[in-house]
Formats: C-alpha cells, sequence, structure tokens
C-alpha cells in the first residue's frame, strides 16, 4: 500500500435533510460544491481555507475535514508522514446546507484518493458509515456521498443509506438567511416523545414525498407537512418559518432545510401550481441570498 504523487482534488455538494416530514432519513444532494485538495508531506499539517469559514475555521488537527481525513487513513491502516489541504468552500455553513457533512465526507474521499488502492480499502458503503458515526446522524452524508436523493437511517449499530430515484423536473431554490443556526442548538430544542397522531401522520406524508420526487411532483405541497420537527425549531429561527409558512400558503412545497435556518422551496418545470424559479427568487427576504439549484446527482467526486 502506498500514497499516490502529487496533488488530489476532490469535490462535494450542499445537501437538505428532512425535506419537511423526513426528519433525521431523507437527503437530497444539491448543485453547490466545495471543492478540496490534498498532498501527502514529509511532516506536519499545512491547511489553507478560502471562502466560507476563512479565518473562522481551525487550521490545526481539530479543523473537520483534516479529523475526517485521519478516520479515513485509520480505516484504511495506514498513515501519511504528513498533510497539505487547501479547502475552496461555497456551501454556507451552520445554513442547514450539509456544511459539516460535506466536510466529513470530503475528508474521507480526500483520504481514499490519497491511497493508492484506496477504493478497494474503503468503498462507498465504507465510507457512509464512517461519515454518518462521525455526523451522529445519516441523513446529509448519505446523499453527499451518493448524489442524489437518499433515504438513510440506524440499524443496530451501523447505517443503511439507499438512493431513489427524483424526477428530473425537480429543482430547489434555497433561501439562506444571514444567520446562523447550530445544529445541535436546533436538536435540543425537540421534545423526547411525539403524540401517536403526529407520527402517523408524519410516516404518511414521509411515503408520499418519496413517490412525489420520484414522478409525482404535484404531490409536494402535501408531501413536505412536517410534524416532527419544524414548529419545534420556530423559536430558534421565526423569520424562516414565517417565510415556510407564506409560500406554502401560496402553495409553494416550501421547508426548513436540514436542522435550518435556510428555506428550501421545490419547483417543478410546467407542473401546474408550483411556481417558477424568477417568481421563487421574487419571495427572497431582503439580506437573505436565493441559490436556485439542481439536484446534484454523483455525490463525492474525484478531480
Ligand atoms: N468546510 C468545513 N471545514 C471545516 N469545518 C466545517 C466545514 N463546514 C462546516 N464545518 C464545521 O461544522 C459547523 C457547522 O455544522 P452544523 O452541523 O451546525 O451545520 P450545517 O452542517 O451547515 O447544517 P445542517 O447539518 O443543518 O445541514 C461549522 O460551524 C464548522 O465548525
Ligand atoms: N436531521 C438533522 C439534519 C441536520 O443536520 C436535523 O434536523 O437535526
Amino acid at each position: 500500500m502506498s500514497f499516490v504523487r502529487g496533488e488530489v482534488r476532490v469535490s462535494v455538494p450542499a445537501t437538505s435533510a428532512n425535506l419537511g416530514p423526513g426528519y433525521d432519513s431523507l437527503g437530497l444532494a444539491l448543485g453547490l460544491r466545495d471543492e478540496l485538495t490534498a498532498t501527502t508531506i514529509h511532516d506536519g499539517l499545512e491547511v489553507v481555507v478560502e471562502g466560507e469559514g476563512a479565518g473562522a475555521l481551525p487550521l490545526d488537527e481539530s479543523h473537520l475535514v483534516v479529523r475526517s481525513m485521519w478516520a479515513g487513513f485509520g480505516a484504511m491502516g495506514i498513515a501519511p508522514p504528513g498533510i497539505r489541504l487547501h479547502c475552496r468552500n461555497v456551501i454556507p455553513h451552520a445554513r442547514g446546507l450539509g456544511s459539516s457533512s460535506a466536510a466529513i465526507v470530503g475528508g474521507l474521499g480526500l483520504a481514499r484518493a490519497l491511497v493508492s488502492d484506496g477504493p478497494s480499502r474503503l468503498s462507498d458503503g465504507d465510507l457512509v458509515q464512517l461519515a454518518a458515526d462521525l455526523e451522529g446522524h445519516p441523513d446529509n452524508v448519505a446523499p453527499a456521498a451518493l448524489g442524489g436523493f437518499t433515504i438513510s437511517g440506524r440499524e443496530g449499530m451501523s447505517w443503511y443509506a439507499v438512493s431513489a430515484p427524483v424526477d428530473p423536473r425537480i429543482r430547489a431554490v434555497a433561501f439562506v438567511p444571514p444567520y446562523s443556526l447550530s445544529t445541535e442548538l436546533a436538536r435540543s430544542l425537540l421534545p423526547a416523545s411525539v403524540p401517536h397522531a403526529d407520527a402517523a401522520a408524519d410516516a404518511g406524508r414521509t411515503a408520499l414525498l418519496v413517490a412525489a420526487l420520484g414522478g409525482a411532483p404535484e404531490h409536494l405541497l402535501t408531501a413536505t407537512r412536517d410534524y416532527l420537527h419544524q414548529d419545534y425549531r420556530r423559536p430558534a429561527m421565526p423569520e424562516s418559518l414565517a417565510l415556510v409558512d407564506a409560500l406554502r400558503a401560496d402553495g409553494v412545497p416550501a421547508v426548513v432545510s436540514g436542522a435550518g435556518p435556510t428555506v428550501l422551496a421545490f419547483l417543478a418545470d410546467g407542473v401546474p401550481g408550483l411556481l417558477a424559479a424568477a417568481d421563487l427568487r421574487g419571495r427572497c427576504p431582503g439580506g437573505w441570498v436565493a441559490h436556485e439549484l439542481d439536484v446534484d446527482r454523483s455525490g463525492v467526486r474525484v478531480g
């Protein structure tokens, strides 16, 4: 086993988890990518961050991409003498677009690409297991690794992740507010239990959402109704929930993206009742940024 010579380049997509009712299970990869470059060096650690997080992220071993690279090397049973890492980040941090999962999956992807027989030592399935262990839940790491739409969860001590189809007409607009919300804080707002009726309604909508995304986008508004997390999190992001409510009142399938505070609105060209991208962009609140995004089909990618 040895390291490849020279630089390796990996890119990894943003992701939106939950998609309304699919709490900690459903996730969608989106066309906004962080680009990471790494080389093995004789000694030490050199980290450069450009874009999101520049000047704020640590540049030592605690950097999430670096920690994830070491986890990947550990799983493959190899350790480089030193690492040089360059991150060009565009995914907003702590906004609900899967930045931490992108860092984790990107770091594991870099480690795999740096080892000459990396892909046979660390399969995509292994990578998802490691990434979900590092993130603590699988719904962002699965689409970041595999691309497209994924259904994931925990089974005993391991994780499952299955890819499901997405209708090619479906795209999304992400409305990103100027304020952040940590996933940890958003998770602390959730109750230990929910009424049985809410759990039952949520299960039905989650099943409908798999069908709606797969080829029945006319059902997206009904299918994206959540009963498990968005309202409990309202006090931490009232402006985001107000935008979700206003868009949904106008027939737009809008949800809180991941743990928030970004709002994700679906569109599907030619489907009656759904707004077009230009109309949706016009609904962006002042000071927020609207990204019109395609579904990313490839996940973490070398080169
Ligand atoms: N590219 C990155 N490089 C290093 N650390 C990162 C990177 N992206 C995110 N992080 C770390 O992860 C934190 C954000 O993670 P958090 O889970 O709170 O939000 P998120 O992943 O953006 O949103 P969500 O999980 O709701 O989609 C950042 O504050 C930073 O510490
Ligand atoms: N399912 C997660 C996604 C954010 O990482 C949550 O809502 O807390």
